[in-house]
Order: C-alpha cells, then structure tokens, then sequence
C-alpha cells in the first residue's frame, strides 16, 4: 500500500547541506501498525512527515495506494491528505472550541456533509474513543489521555485510510499510553486502517506494531516483523534499544553462577505455555540456573526470554542446547 523508494532529504542550514534522511527504502502492507523507533535526532519526525508531504523529499519517491505524492499539483495534493489522519504529541487541539467541535472541524473543512450528518458523525468517532459524555467540555477540561482521544477521533474523522502517528503516547503516562495504544489496535482491527507511528521505546513498538523500521542517522539499520527484531535484534542500535527495555545488557555483571554457559533462550508462540524447561531438566544431566527471565506478548503473540547458566560436562551442556532446539526454543550461547 505504502511504498517509499530511495528517499533523501536534506536541510540547508547556512551555506552547508545537512542530511536528514538518506536511500530510505520501504514497504508497509495495507492495514498493517507500522513502527519507525530510534533515538532522538535519528530522523524519526521527518521521515513520517514525509508521507503526506509535510516534509517534500529531496529525491526518491513516496507512493500511496499507486499515486506518487511528489508528483502531485497543490489541489490533488489537498485532496489526497484528507485521507490520512494524523495524530500528534501534543495534541493540537484548539483550546477555544469544545471537543465537539475540535472533532467536527476537519468534517466542516472536507465540505459535502451537512450539519446534521455532521453531528451524527461526531457523536460516532466520540463513541469510538469513549468520549461521549465530553462532548460539549473544552480541551482545557481534559486529561491528557482524553486529549488524546480528541485527537485520534479528529485524525480519522474523514475516514483515512492512513493514520500518522508523531510519538502520540510520549507526553502520557505508561498506564494512560497502554489505554491509548490500546484505542490504536481496536481502530486497527475494526476499521483495517494502515497505521504508521513513530516512537522512541521499545515498549511501544511491543505493544501495537506489525512490522518495524529501526532507524539510526537518517538511515534505516534494521526492518521486520517485530517478533523477529524484538527477539533476535541484529545491529547494535536495535540490540541497545532492546536491551534497554528488557534491562538484559547479557552480562548481568554482578549476577553470580555457575562456570557454565551462559544462554539466552527465547521461545514464541504455544510453547510459552509448555513446560519445557522441566522436560529439559528430567531429560538431561547438566544443571540450569535462572539468571534472569521474562514472559510476556509481541503484540498477540505470547514468547518466553530466558538467561539461563547451564552446568555440567561438556557432552551434557551439549544435550541440554539440542534438546532446546529440539524444542523450537532458539538457543543464543553467550560465553
Ligand atoms: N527544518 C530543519 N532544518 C535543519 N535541520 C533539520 C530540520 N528538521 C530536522 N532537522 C535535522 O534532521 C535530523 C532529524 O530530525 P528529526 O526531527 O526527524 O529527528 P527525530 O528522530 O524525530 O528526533 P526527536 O525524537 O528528537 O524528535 C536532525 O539532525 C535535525 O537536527
């Protein structure tokens, strides 16, 4: 649905040429939650400014549902960014019009409704995001996640087929993030809206998203399925963002064991629910120690992360990691 192809982008700042975006290269499947993650500066904001030609790319090409946006004449332009919502950190509602109001305005600004299918619009997208006691409040009156909320049904009240997301969750707090993120899937999964969002933690990207984009100096170091990247990150930046939000830098200095090996152990799907690490025990002779673990969900799908030290001779540390394997449990030896 979304394809974006050999784009650049860069600032003059002065007499010198700043990149910010260099030979970005993508494919997001229509109806899919796509993340883009990195850290601060690493080109996050003008990347996703770019699909509806906020930012115009220097060079390459942004292609929605077939239609090039660099191609596009103002009016075609305009036209094809009612179709993409977008949602933003702050909010930005206008503080002077009631939630009501905020909501109606982009349906008043697309034209063709009159004032009553306005109304019934605005009473549907309130409904949506749980709002419908707020109506006739004014942004000031809310709480962050409620303005939010505002936020997200004035971003899909033309009916998008595309939602931008610039760090939606940032500015709330971790319990109010889950309940919006949870807003982010049901509309997802109710409406089949494609959804593009940008973010900084990892948290975020394990929560909602398909598939992500992990960028670093404008550049992207890594692209997946998040199970994948989440679980068996490649490059140092994605492998550092991880480890940040599962607190396993892999050495756990300081945690003592055994002179075993030390093994990450991750598992995904139906065998997080099987007993697996007893099996293993009853079967073999070396010893395991739980250095450090973790069971939780990408997403739907449920997955184990476990360091464990394994002890005992050589043949037998060796049984126990074939066994595993075995087992469709991945085996990442560390020592
Ligand atoms: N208008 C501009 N003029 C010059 N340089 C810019 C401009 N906008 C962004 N940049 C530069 O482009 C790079 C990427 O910035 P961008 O805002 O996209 O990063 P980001 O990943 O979204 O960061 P953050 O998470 O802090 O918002 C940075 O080096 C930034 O300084």
């Amino acid at each position: 649905m979304i394809y974006i192809e050999n784009l650049h982008k860069s600032y003059r700042v002065g007499k010198r040429e700043v990149s910010a975006l260099h030979d970005i290269t993508l494919h997001i499947p229509k109806g899919k939650i796509f993340g883009i993650i990195g850290r601060s500066g690493a080109g996050k904001s003008t990347l996703l400014r770019t699909f509806n030609l906020l930012e115009r790319p220097t060079r390459g090409s942004v292609c929605i549902d077939g239609v090039d946006m660099t191609t596009l004449a103002k009016a075609d332009l305009d036209r094809t960014r009612q179709h993409i919502g977008m949602v933003f950190q702050n909010f930005s509602l206008l503080s002077a019009k009631t939630v009501g109001a905020n909501v109606e305005f982009p349906l008043k600004l697309a034209g063709g409704f009159t004032r009553e299918e306005r109304q019934r619009r605005v009473d549907e997208l309130l409904a949506l995001v749980g709002l419908s006691a707020h109506k006739d409040k004014y942004p000031a009156q809310l709480s962050g996640g409620q303005k939010q909320r505002v936020g997200i049904a004035r971003a899909i009240a033309n009916a998008p087929r595309l939602l931008l997301c610039d760090e939606a969750t940032s500015a709330l707090d971790p319990e109010t993030t889950q309940s919006i993120l949870a807003l982010l899937a049901e509309i997802n999964a109710r409406l089949g809206l494609t959804i593009v969002l940008i973010t900084h933690e990892m948290q975020v990207i394990r929560s909602v998203c398909d598939q992500v984009a992990v960028i670093e100096a404008g550049g992207i170091v890594e692209m997946g399925e998040v199970s994948d990247v989440f679980l068996h990150p490649q490059h140092p930046v994605t492998r550092a963002l991880v480890a940040e939000y599962t607190h396993d830098d892999g050495n756990l200095a300081g945690v003592r064991a055994g002179n075993g090996r030390r093994v990450r152990l991750t598992y995904v799907g139906e065998t997080a629910y099987r007993p697996i690490l007893t099996h293993v025990v009853e079967q073999t002779r070396a010893t395991m120690t739980i250095l450090q673990g973790a069971v939780s969900r990408i997403k739907d799908k449920p997955y184990g992360q476990l360091l464990v030290d394994i002890g005992g001779h050589d043949e037998d540390v060796a049984a126990v990691i074939d066994l595993f394997r075995r087992l469709d449990v991945h085996c990442e030896v560390l020592n």
